[in-house]
This record gives C-alpha cells, structure tokens and sequence, in this order.
C-alpha cells in the first residue's frame, strides 16, 4: 500500500519545520512498542527504531523524520497532544495521542450522563488543542434525549452535539462529517457508552465491544496498546483503550476556556488572588447574589482547579500540602475556642 502523505494528514505546519531535514523522511506513527514503531509514510507500512528518543516522548499520531536505515531523527511540533499523569507516585506525564483534531466525547442518554465530566472533558480537549464534539449515544433507549441536549448546550452555546443511536450506520456518518479527511479523531469516555461501536462503524472493523465481551467465556479481551487506524472513508483514528478518564495536566488553560465567562468576572475581582469567598469586592460572589451565576457552575469551576492544581504538583509539593493542611487542621482545633464568630 501507497500513500500520500497528504492522506496521512501531513500540511505545511510540518512541511514548514522540515527546511533542514535533506536525507530524511517523513513517516507518521501508528503504533509505540518499546524498541520499534510501526508507522505509514509514502512508501506504506514501515517499522522504525528510535535510538535518540525515548518510547516515552513519543505519542501514536506523531510527525517524525527517520534517515535512510529508517532511524527515528527528529519528531515534528505537534498541532495538538493528548496527555496524562502517569499512573504511580513519580508524577510523570505520559504522552497519549498526538496530532488529533477532533477528539469525540462520548457520553450516553442514561446514568452516564454527568455535565461536570463532560466539561473536565471539554477542559481537556482544549488544554491539548483538539476540536471537541460532543456524542449522546443510546437515544434509541431514550424517551426524550432534548433534556440531556439541553443540559449539554447550556455549557456552551457553541458545542456541537451529535445525538446518536451508535449501532445504527447513521451513526457513523453523522460523526465522519466532523471528522473529514485527511484529519484524525480520537474518542473519550466513560465504559461501555458506544467508544467501540462507533469506531467499528468508522473504520469497518470489528473491535469486540462490550456487548461481546459479555458473551465472551473467557471474559475480557484487554487491549492497552493505542493505535492508529484508517477510517473506511479516509481520515484516521486513534484508538486509545482504557482512555476512559485522562487525568487533568496543566490545564488552567483548558479549564479557563471552557470557564471563560467566569475567568473573565475573576479579572474584576478586587484583590488578584481572591478566592470568592469572604473577599470584599468580589466579583464572582456578586454575580450569584445578582442571580447572574449560577453557583453550582461556580462549584464545579471551584473544583476543577483544584483538581489541576493537585494534578500538576510534584509528590513533594504533595506531601507538603497534605503536612500543612493537618497542621492546620490541629491549629482551627485547638484554637477553635478563641475564634471570633462568623
Ligand atoms: N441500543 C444501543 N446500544 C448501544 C449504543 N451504543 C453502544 N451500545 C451498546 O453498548 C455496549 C457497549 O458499547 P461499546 O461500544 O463496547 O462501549 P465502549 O465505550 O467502547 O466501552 P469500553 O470498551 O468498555 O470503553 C455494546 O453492547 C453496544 O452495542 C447505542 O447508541 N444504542
Ligand atoms: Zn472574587
């Protein structure tokens, strides 16, 4: 099989970091074992090694340019990384998918449904550069989907949602419009919401799905490796199993966007720093007692920080963390007779 390599997604953002790069040429990966790559490039299917870079700085999706024995040089600036704390105590990052464009976030009619994930989600398309979409699957177990419509769309008036039965081929086509050719996609979220589903009826494959797993004897078929795959009508996916919860990453950014209206009252605040609690002249608490901000939405933003700031610190900064809190703790306990009432 041959390529362009405008099929696999290659533009002039990467042609344009390629001024210095004679003798080398450019391949995109699909696959990330320890030793080897698989990755496509013009000539088709090849398997690289990378003596430079460590397995671990690279993602599935990368851009990278190998020389003549098809040795990893150089890997391309990424238009956009999927990313998360590594499992463990050494709060390491590691890389997920790179070069997505559209990342689907899918979430089902039913018990699924949790707007606070679905905008951590959102946070994290963001944060990582990828196009979000959003996907109800299972309206055809559904009486009404439009108050789940409308619970979504209140985030963002802007958000595309696609209302989907995934087992339907309607399905597919529906999400392949916001994913045209040559662009990649990838899919997030909770067990069992339609993931599989939809990616089979995009690349034609037949990945077990949950359903089948159920039936199957042996019980689960686990797949962690992350892969990328043709989609029947062009474009890419990248399967990324047990993605089912990417951990926050330095996503002030990403939380700020999806927040936007509330990061942008925090600039009135009087004092830089205010936390909207107790502050005077504080803006954010002004607007929920005007009823202009609801204070759930404040609530889920509130915690969303924290969980980034938790996310990004290192386990010293942990340690200290959790030290001082029940220092401070011990400190409110015994004090707590001598303090003035609220
Ligand atoms: N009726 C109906 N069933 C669906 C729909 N989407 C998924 N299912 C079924 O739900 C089960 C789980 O679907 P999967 O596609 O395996 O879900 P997944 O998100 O890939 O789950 P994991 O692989 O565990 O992450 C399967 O039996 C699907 O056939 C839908 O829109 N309608
Ligand atoms: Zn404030």
């Amino acid at each position: 099989m041959t390529n362009l390599l405008t099929d696999l997604g290659w533009s002039s953002f990467y042609q344009a970091q390629c001024d210095d790069a004679a003798g080398l040429t450019p391949y995109r990966l699909t696959e990330i074992h320890r030793s080897q790559m698989s990755a496509l490039g013009e000539a088709g299917e090849v398997t690289l090694t990378s003596p430079k870079l460590a397995a671990g700085e690279l993602a599935v999706g990368d851009w990278v340019l190998a020389d003549p024995e098809m040795r990893i040089q150089r890997v391309l600036e990424r238009k956009s990384l999927l990313q998360r704390r590594a499992a463990g105590t050494d709060a390491q990052t590691q890389l997920i998918a790179a070069n997505v464009d559209t990342l689907f976030i899918v979430t089902s009619c039913n018990d699924d449904f949790n707007i606070a994930r679905i905008e951590r989600f959102l946070a994290l398309a963001h944060e990582a550069g990828c196009y979000p979409v959003l996907v109800l699957t299972k309206a055809d177990l559904c009486d009404d989907t439009r108050a789940y419509e409308a619970e979504a769309q209140a985030l963002d008036p802007m958000l595309t949602i696609l209302t989907v039965n995934a087992r339907d081929p309607e399905a597919a086509k529906a999400v392949a419009a916001w994913c045209k050719p040559p662009q990649t996609a990838a899919f997030i979220g909770s067990s069992g919401v339609g993931k599989t589903t939809l990616t089979n009826g995009l690349t034609g494959g037949d990945a077990a799905t949950g359903g089948v797993r159920e039936d199957d004897a042996k019980g689960r078929h686990v797949t962690t490796a992350r892969s990328m795959h043709p989609m029947q009508h062009g474009g890419w996916i990248i399967d990324m199993p047990g993605m089912r919860a990417l951990r926050l990453l330095d996503t002030r950014e990403g939380i700020d966007s999806v927040f936007d209206d509330l990061a942008e009252l925090e600039t009135q605040c009087r004092f830089s720093d205010c936390a909207h609690e107790t502050e005077p002249g504080c803006a954010v608490r002004a607007a929920i007692e005007a009823g202009e901000l609801d204070l759930e939405r404040l609530q889920r933003w509130r915690k969303l920080r924290a969980g980034e700031a938790k996310n990004t610190e290192t386990v010293a900064e942990s340690r200290a963390r959790e030290r001082r809190f029940s220092k401070m703790v011990k400190g409110v306990t015994k004090g707590a007779g001598k303090r003035k009432g609220r």
